[in-house]
């Protein structure tokens, strides 16, 4: 895997911001930067004294040394000094979007500040930008300053961030991170907005009081860079990103007389440090105007499941399955079937409910809920999909568990929101019960995941097989769920019994 990152950017002498800020939230992140330096500022925690542009001769030098030999999968972009430095980075990166193997991702972070003054307040650098630059740029990220000196829009509140962002797509960038550490609205909180291909994604936590803030957004905007070096979806850079400055902000100390940087750290691992993925129909999701559908039903706190470790969990599409599976002493199951008719659905989800009971087995239904309901079955299990959908009040009313699916930290953090019975995490592996494309999450983002959600008991799904199960019980998650392991298995009961041993799950 390419883990490398460029960084093009300015020195900053104070070592809080630029390009050393960069360096330091990549290596937080496990990538290697590079860098390109566009200006040597004089500045400390005091303020900037000096921005010394370098000539674009020597910018050049160090991109084609990088480029013979060290090629980048993601560049982030961030102080350009002038009009001149526009052009030459926009002509490289729009050469190497043409003629690298693999074209590298650009994230543009817009610094406000350069040698002549505000450099976005200036008209033929915003239209170089606008004109040469933006039709290349993947994910732009500013914040709320550089969002109204680049558009004009003024950011009076959430409608007005959403029609900002428009505007940054309409110039040809792919994405929109709007940081918003500058806002006071809600006041006392901190908003940030990302939008990519139509979905917007919202993030909301109380604001962190330190007022050593200095390189938050170079930092935040380095560590989306590395995520999605790693093949991180945006969504989950962006909420990634967002836990690490709230973690830096936490841990911020002064080094001179004035503002001290955000502090490098590493992977957050903390939960109070993540932010809140806002909801229609959350307090936060009220205050910033979300639509709330009319039958919009938010619902957390459901009933808990009665062990924390579930154990061998059997996912089967079949009554005869369910039998054989409880029978050889399965205690968590779930009725997965797809492509029935109404009438078929409401007799099998009644069996299944009825062979639990008779196993004293807890058996899931999947997607079914208004069915799993209505037999009083012991739990249901939904996708994300679903959330928007389902009855959850009704789910919970009922007394029924809630087991959520979930791929990657964006949608775990928005699983959180329901509290759920427990928290599924996947596809671990490639499978081919499912088509789950873009969405393999692998054995280290499953133990960060666990990790974060330790409080719920958790399942791994996904491509698992007996010689996988163990590494993937290593992670410490409570529950390796499986469909071929067991059904595809020349002897299922030789199967169940070697799958739970791999787990430390005793045979009774
Ligand atoms: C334990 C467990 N985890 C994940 C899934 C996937 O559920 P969902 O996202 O609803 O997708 P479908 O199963 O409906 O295709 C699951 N079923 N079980
Ligand atoms: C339903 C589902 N959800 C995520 S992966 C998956 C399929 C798991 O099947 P298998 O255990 O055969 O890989
Ligand atoms: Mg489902």
């Amino acid at each position: 895997m390419n883990n490398l990152v460029w960084t093009i950017a300015g020195s900053d002498s104070g070592g809080g911001a630029g390009i050393q800020a960069d360096i330091k939230a990549m290596q937080s992140f496990g990538v290697h930067g590079c860098t390109a330096i566009t200006a040597l500022t004089a500045q400390n925690s005091l303020g900037v004294e000096a921005i010394n542009a370098v000539s674009t001769d020597i910018i050049e030098s160090q991109l084609l040394a990088l480029e013979s030999d060290m090629k980048a999968k993601v560049i982030k972009i961030g102080m350009l000094a002038n009009v001149q430095q526009i052009q030459l980075i926009s002509e490289h990166i729009a050469h190497y979007k043409a003629k690298w193997p693999v074209p590298p991702v650009i994230v543009y972070d817009p610094v406000a500040i350069a040698s002549s003054g505000d450099v976005l307040t200036e008209e033929d650098t915003v239209s170089a930008i606008k004109e040469c630059l933006m039709p290349l740029v993947d994910v732009i990220t500013p914040n709320t300053h550089e969002t109204q000196l680049l558009t004009g829009v003024y950011l009076i509140g959430p409608s007005a961030v959403k029609d900002a962002a428009k505007k940054l797509l309409s110039w040809g960038a792919k994405a929109v991170v709007i940081k918003g550490g500058h806002w006071d609205y809600p006041t006392g909180y901190c908003i940030d907005y990302c939008t990519q291909n139509g979905e917007e994604y919202w993030l909301g936590n109380k604001k962190i009081q330190s007022p050593h803030s200095h390189g938050t957004g170079c930092s935040m905007a380095s560590v989306i860079a590395a995520c999605l070096a790693k093949d991180y979806p945006l969504k989950d850079a962006f909420i990634l990103a967002k836990a690490y400055i709230n973690q830096g902000l936490k841990q911020s100390v002064r080094y001179g007389e004035g503002i001290g940087p955000v502090a490098h750290t590493a992977f957050p691992t903390q939960l109070d440090d993540y932010p809140q993925v806002i909801e229609p129909g959350s307090w936060l999701g009220d205050e910033i105007d979300f639509d709330v559908p009319l039958e919009f039903n938010m619902a957390a706190d459901f009933a808990p499941c009665e062990s924390k470790k579930l154990g061998l969990y059997a996912v089967v599409d079949s009554l005869d399955w369910l039998d054989k599976c409880l029978q050889q002493g399965i205690t968590t199951a779930q009725l997965r079937v797809k492509n029935k008719t109404d009438l078929e659905l409401d007799e099998l989800i009644k069996q299944a409910v009825e062979l639990g009971k008779k196993y004293h087995a807890h058996v899931f239904i999947n997607d079914y809920w208004q069915l799993a309901i209505k037999h009083g079955a012991y739990g249901v299990h939904l996708g994300q999909e679903d959330l928007e959908t389902a009855n959850l009040a009704a789910i919970k009313e009922a007394g029924l568990r809630l087991g959520l699916s979930t791929h990657g930290f964006y949608e775990m953090l928005r699983a959180h929101n329901y509290r759920p019975s427990y928290m599924a995490f996947g596809a671990i592996y490639p499978t081919t019960t499912k088509d789950m494309s873009g969405q393999i999450q692998g054995l280290d983002k499953l133990k960060k995941c666990v990790l974060l959600m330790q409080s719920y008991p958790t399942v791994a799904i996904g491509g698992i097989d007996l010689t996988r199960a163990s590494e993937v019980a290593n992670t410490g998650v409570g529950s390796v769920a499986v469909v071929r392991a067991i059904s595809e298995a020349d002897d299922y009961i030789e199967a169940i019994s070697a799958l739970k041993s791999a787990i430390n799950q005793p045979n009774e």
